[in-house]
C-alpha cells in the first residue's frame, strides 16, 4: 500500500531564498512523527506546501498514492488530509456543536442543501456528539469559545480537523499559548485520537513532542538535519549543537 502521505524531494523558494531544501518523508497509518527545527527552519513553509496554500518550486507531494502537488486545498482535505492552525480560528460567539456540525456538512457537501432529510441532520449531530465526546469536550458543547479556556480552545480546533475524518492530520504547535495548568487536559485528548490515523505534530515544546512522536524529523536552513526515534535524536550530536543546544 502506498503511504497516506509522500513528500518527495519537495524545494520552496521566495526569489533567491530557498527555504525548504530536497524534503522527504513518508507517512504511514499510525504513525506519530514529530516536527522541530529552530525559528525559520521552514516548519510553516512545509506545512503549507503539504496542504497546498503554497506551490512547491520542485519536488511533489502524494497523498495515498496519488500526486496532490497542485490540487487545491478542499480537494486535499477530501482526500483525507486536515490541519489545526498556531493561532485559533474559531468563531468565538457560536457554540461548539455548531461548529463541528457545520465542519461535518462541509465535508459531507451538504452545507448549501436546502432539502434535507431530517435523519441526515439528526445523523450529523450524533456524529458532532460523538466526536466532542472522545475528546472530552461533552459537557463543554452548548459553550462557545469565547467562554472557554485556551487549552479548551485548542481541543476544539482538533474536534473540527476530527470533523474532516482525516487520514493525516497535521498539528501545528498544539501547545502554543495553553497555560500550564491546562496541559496535561490537551495531552490526554490527543491520546484519545484514532491509533491509525497519521500525525504530524509541529510542536516546541519539547517534552511534548518526543513524549507523542515515535519517530522525529528535524529541520534546519529547510532540510532535514536528522530523522529517527526521539531517543536517537536527543542523542544526534549534529541536532543537539544545532538545535537543542543546552536543552539536550
Ligand atoms: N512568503 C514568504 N516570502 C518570503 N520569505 C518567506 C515567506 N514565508 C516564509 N519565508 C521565509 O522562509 C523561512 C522559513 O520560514 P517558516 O515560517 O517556514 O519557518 P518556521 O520553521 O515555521 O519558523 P517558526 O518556528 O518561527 O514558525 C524564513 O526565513 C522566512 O522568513
Amino acid at each position: 500500500m502506498p503511504p497516506l502521505l509522500d513528500v518527495r524531494q519537495l524545494n520552496k523558494s521566495f526569489g533567491g531564498l530557498q527555504v525548504t531544501r530536497d524534503v522527504s518523508f513518508a507517512l504511514h497509518p499510525g504513525n506519530r512523527v514529530g516536527l522541530i527545527g529552530p525559528n525559520g527552519a521552514g516548519k510553516t513553509t512545509l506545512i503549507n506546501l503539504i496542504t497546498g496554500v503554497l506551490s512547491p518550486s520542485q519536488g511533489s507531494v502524494w497523498l495515498k498514492g496519488e500526486d496532490v502537488s497542485h490540487w487545491p486545498q478542499p480537494r486535499r482535505v477530501q482526500r483525507g488530509l486536515a490541519r489545526t492552525f498556531q493561532i485559533t480560528q474559531l468563531a468565538p460567539s457560536l457554540p461548539i456543536h455548531r461548529q463541528v456540525e457545520l465542519a461535518i456538512h462541509q465535508r459531507s457537501g451538504s452545507v448549501n442543501q436546502m432539502l434535507r432529510a431530517l435523519d441526515s441532520f439528526h445523523a450529523v449531530r450524533e456524529e458532532a456528539t460523538q466526536i466532542l465526546h472522545t475528546l472530552r469536550l461533552d459537557t463543554l458543547a452548548k459553550r462557545c469559545p469565547v467562554d472557554l479556556a485556551y487549552g479548551e480552545q485548542r481541543l476544539v480546533e482538533i474536534a473540527l480537523a476530527m470533523a474532516l475524518k482525516p487520514q493525516v492530520l497535521l498539528l501545528d504547535e498544539p501547545m502554543a499559548g495553553v497555560p500550564s495548568g491546562e496541559r496535561q487536559v490537551v495531552l490526554e485528548a490527543l491520546d484519545t485520537l484514532p491509533s491509525d490515523l497519521a500525525i504530524l505534530m509541529i510542536e516546541h515544546d519539547m517534552d511534548l513532542v518526543f513524549n507523542f512522536a515515535d519517530r522525529m524529523l528535524v529541520l534546519a536552513e529547510g532540510a532535514v538535519l536528522a530523522e529517527g526515534t526521539p531517543q536517537d535524536i536527543r542523542r544526534h550530536p549534529a541536532v543537539r549543537t544545532a538545535y537543542l543546544g543546552a536543552e539536550a
